[in-house]
């Protein structure tokens, strides 16, 4: 399927020079959402994976149907002073801004097999943090899904070493 066509592209949101992938159309339709949803089921399926982690609010969005499909959990990545128990946190840099994420400290348990899933790899900033997180928990990051990419940012670098799948690349 060409999941291409249920992206739309926003030209200066929310900043000017940003160029806005918006997933919303990808989602309201079943049919793309669903085949998505598989294909990234399908890259976990090997991989042994016990726990999906994702960064708030599009990586819940991407993992929770990813979750369920494996009959596994989910644990929630969010922003500073959404968590209400103890939690481990770290400063991260966006496309657009820089903020706090954290997670609760026993959502993962030391050798925990993670796979971390987000709507969109940008400068990388979000997901290096929700790396940090992972591994500060004692999880192993079993891989990483996206649904697009943005290749002329280079996000990658910042996550050399890791095994990455991206359904859509700009
Ligand atoms: O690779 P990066 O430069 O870190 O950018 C990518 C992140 O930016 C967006 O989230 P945002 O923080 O806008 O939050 P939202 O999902 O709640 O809209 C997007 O959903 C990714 O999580
Ligand atoms: N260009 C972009 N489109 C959608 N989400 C984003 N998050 C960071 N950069 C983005």
């Amino acid at each position: 399927m060409d999941l291409e066509q249920f992206i739309a592209i926003v030209p200066d949101y929310p900043k000017p020079g940003i160029s806005f992938k918006d997933i919303t159309p990808l989602m309201s339709n079943g049919d793309a959402y669903k085949y998505a949803t598989d294909q990234i089921v399908a890259y976990a399926k090997d991989k042994q994976i016990d726990i999906i982690v994702g960064p708030e609010a599009r990586g819940f969005i991407i993992g929770c149907p990813v979750a369920y499909s494996l009959g596994i959990g989910f644990a929630p990545v969010r922003k500073d002073g959404k968590l209400p128990r103890e939690t481990a946190k770290v400063s991260y840099g966006l496309e657009y801004g820089s903020d706090v994420l954290t997670i609760h400290k026993d959502a993962i348990q030391p050798g925990q097999r993670v796979l971390i899933t987000d709507d969109l790899l940008a400068t990388g900033g979000t997901i290096e943090a929700t790396i940090q997180l992972v591994e500060q928990l004692g999880g192993v990051v079993a891989g990483i899904a996206f649904l697009i990419e943005l290749t002329y940012l280079d996000g990658r670098k910042k996550l050399d070493g890791y095994d990455i799948m991206t359904l859509m690349n700009y």
